[in-house]
């Protein structure tokens, strides 16, 4: 029996079951990641043309637009070379005489019959009173024709002869995914009904009822995978890191600060966590200078008391040094705790005593780049894993880990702000702790946004802090992906500010082409007052703590992003001075203008985030592939984020209900869910 007489099983048929679709049309629909029945269903229009008919009179110039009229003139037909030609007539809509023309369609003719009723769709022009036509109208039903990701190997038209008859042959088999009570709870189409008006509403409201409840579902679908991910990453590879908490305590009053409330928040929110026999995968978002570093120390302590290592790792060398100087003020007067730094500067012979020392138990925390653990490097017995600056420790670098036989809990540190929509998508899996808090004595930075021609004004700012005894530092211009465009723009306006601000005020240079020892020679020339201002290209966003510089002017501002932007304030403000950024910039767009301004409204790195979102859209999210961000077909998760966060409440509510998967209701989506979850799994 040939495949297209095969009787409709199930929606995960191929789609070569369908009349038309032999072995070349399947290899173009599935490179538009069409494989089955289902994934045909669920191709849905991106936009939809109205071909209700129209009165030429309510017909904008240049409007698309449906046409039903009575032919009023023979066709005529001229042919203008081998494969063009055009052909014309006339169609009596009312009173109204409307010229017709078709392009390239020759054999069209044959269904045009004078004094025949037609319908036609084309590009209205209202000056000549002429429609140059697109395409004949078969049924004038006031229905809506989806318009279709195509590609050149398979058209838009041919996608929707095919969903019409595979939704014509196998929409009995479409079953709810959506338990019914919440499609109730929240007015939701049934899926047939959803799917069906998704590929041919009546009208628009028809559309939109469809597109929210396709949204939905592609949000629950989302988030009931990303919770099981989750809950299986927790349950199987649970371990609990029994510390001992009077010990904590003790070593918490040896602090030389009172924490914040915010800080002993998430240590408590942390510690609980790491003591669950359940695997933590904890994202802790702090502003710049939050102290993020001190919360980590704490917990490293804490899995030192449970007789378990624990391995901090930086993005740079230059912060893992920091780290590393950190923990050694921490653990200065905790004589039987030791903490080493591995980098590349370590020497053979240290490095190796290092090595020996930690396979033996001998060092409770090692402190390295984002390498260390990848190197290779071999534990007494790894407990956590703290990754300062790295977003996402995913599926993949934790597989890395525990086919080493380790399994650490993980806490990755950043002090990026995660907006909301990317917290519950993209770091979905992670449970996120919040510094929200700056310790006591610190003075919101004061920003200022001045236009270019401010910039002797800003220098004269920056004298008068230097004079007060602060120090400054200097962004030039990010050059778009041009690093040495970059670097030529830093040393260009080092060479004239050093020359300038001579001889009572030095100048300093950092950028990313400088080796990391010269680097570290500038900082620490820098953080010893040897020169007073420091021009830098963004090698300075992350992590260095220089409590004295309080100034930072920030050359064309509007070049950054808003998080970029928030990073690199954040260098200042690191002690108790009141501390200015300055923003240079003439931005030519409201967008533009809109960044600068909410950056002198606001300190708070969230609302930044989100609203850079929302300023930049989804697509721009969905451009950040490294963050994860699933490509979601139908839902926006910044515009729609109150209905991403409704999908993933009930989701979480229906897998903590034990044994939800045997429950006759959630059968199909069981089943949906393990046919296609490669789809929806998180990118890492
Ligand atoms: N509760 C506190 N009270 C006073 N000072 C604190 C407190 N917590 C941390 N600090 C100090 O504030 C400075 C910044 O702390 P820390 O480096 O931990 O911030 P951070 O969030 O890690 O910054 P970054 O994001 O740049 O790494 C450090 O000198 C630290 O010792």
């Amino acid at each position: 029996m040939s495949e297209s007489a095969k009787k409709p099983e199930s929606l995960e048929d191929s789609i070569t079951v369908l009349s038309g679709v032999g072995e070349k049309r399947a290899q173009a629909l599935n490179a538009l990641g069409i494989f089955t029945i289902a994934d045909l269903l669920e191709y849905f229009p991106f936009r939809y043309d109205d071909l209700a008919a129209k009165m030429p009179t309510a017909t904008q110039d240049g409007e698309k637009v449906t046409f039903k009229g009575i032919v009023s003139s023979e066709p005529i037909m001229i042919r203008m070379g081998y494969k063009k030609s055009r052909l014309t007539f006339n169609i009596l809509i009312g009173q109204e005489n409307i010229k017709v023309s078709f392009f390239n369609q020759p054999w069209l003719k044959e269904q045009i019959k004078l004094e025949n009723e037609i319908a036609v769709y084309g590009t209205y022009d209202a000056i000549h009173q002429s429609l140059a036509a697109m395409k004949l109208i078969q049924q004038t039903t006031d229905s809506l024709a989806g318009i279709y990701p195509a590609s050149k190997a398979v058209q838009a038209k041919t996608i929707q002869g095919l969903i019409e008859q595979a939704y014509g042959k196998y929409h009995q088999l479409i079953e709810d995914l959506i338990p019914i009570p919440l499609q109730e709870k929240y007015r939701l189409l049934n899926r047939q009904t959803m799917i069906r008006d998704m590929h041919f509403p009546n009208d628009m409201t028809a559309a939109h009822a469809a597109r929210r409840s396709a949204a939905f579902e592609e949000f629950f679908l989302f988030q009931m995978n990303l919770q099981l991910v989750k809950m299986a990453d927790t349950k199987n590879h649970g371990r609990s890191i029994e510390f001992d908490n009077q010990q904590v305590q003790a070593f918490i009053k040896t602090l030389p600060f009172e924490l914040t409330a915010a800080q002993k928040k998430v240590v408590n929110e942390i510690a609980f966590d790491m003591k669950r026999p359940l695997h933590m995968n904890r994202l802790l978002q702090g502003d710049v200078g939050s102290g993020k570093t001190v919360v980590a120390a704490i917990e490293a302590y804490a899995a030192a008391t449970a007789g378990m290592q624990t391995a901090i790792m930086a993005p740079t060398e230059i912060l893992a040094q920091q780290h590393a100087k950190s923990f050694g003020k921490f653990f200065a007067a905790i004589p039987d705790i030791r903490v080493e730094l591995i980098t590349g500067a370590t020497k053979a012979a240290a490095r190796r005593q290092v090595l020996a020392d930690l396979v033996n138990g001998e060092i409770d925390m090692i402190i390295g780049t984002h390498a260390l653990i990848q190197d290779g490097i071999e534990f007494h017995n790894l407990g956590l894993a703290i990754i300062d600056e790295q977003h996402r420790f995913g599926v993949k670098q934790r597989a890395v880990l525990r086919e080493k036989g380790m399994n650490p809990d993980i806490l990755a540190m950043t002090a990026t702000p995660i907006p909301r929509t990317l917290a519950i998508t993209a770091y979905g899996e992670m449970d996120v702790s919040i510094i929200d808090q700056l310790p006591a004595g610190r003075k919101p930075i004061e920003t200022r946004w001045l236009k270019t021609d401010a910039y002797d004004q800003a220098i004269d700012f920056m004298r008068q802090q230097i004079k007060a005894g602060a120090q400054a530092y200097i962004v030039t211009p990010l050059i778009e992906e041009s690093e040495a465009l970059d670097v030529q723009n830093a040393t260009a306006i080092y060479e004239e500010l050093a020359d300038f601000l001579a001889p009572d005020i030095k100048v300093g240079l950092l950028h990313g082409r400088m080796k990391n020892d010269e680097k570290d020679a500038v900082m620490q020339k820098f953080k010893a007052n040897e020169f007073q201002v420091l021009v830098a290209t963004t090698v300075i966003e992350v992590g260095v703590d220089v409590p004295n510089a309080t100034v930072m002017l920030i050359l064309d501002a509007d070049r950054f992003g808003l998080a970029q932007l928030h990073q690199l304030r954040g260098r200042v403000g690191r002690g108790d001075k009141q501390s200015y950024t300055l923003l240079l910039a003439d931005p030519k767009t409201q967008y533009g203008k809109d960044r600068m301004d909410i950056m002198t409204k606001t300190t708070n790195g969230f609302v930044l985030a989100q609203k850079d979102l929302e300023l930049r859209g989804q697509g721009d999210i969905l451009g950040q592939k490294q963050s994860g961000m699933p490509d979601f077909k139908v839902g926006d998760p910044v515009a729609d984020l109150k209905m991403l966060e409704i999908a993933q409440q009930e989701a979480i509510t229906i897998i903590t209900q034990p044994n939800w998967d045997s429950v006759q209701m959630n059968a199909a989506l069981v089943q949906y869910l393990s046919n296609r979850m490669a789809r929806y799994r998180n990118l890492d």
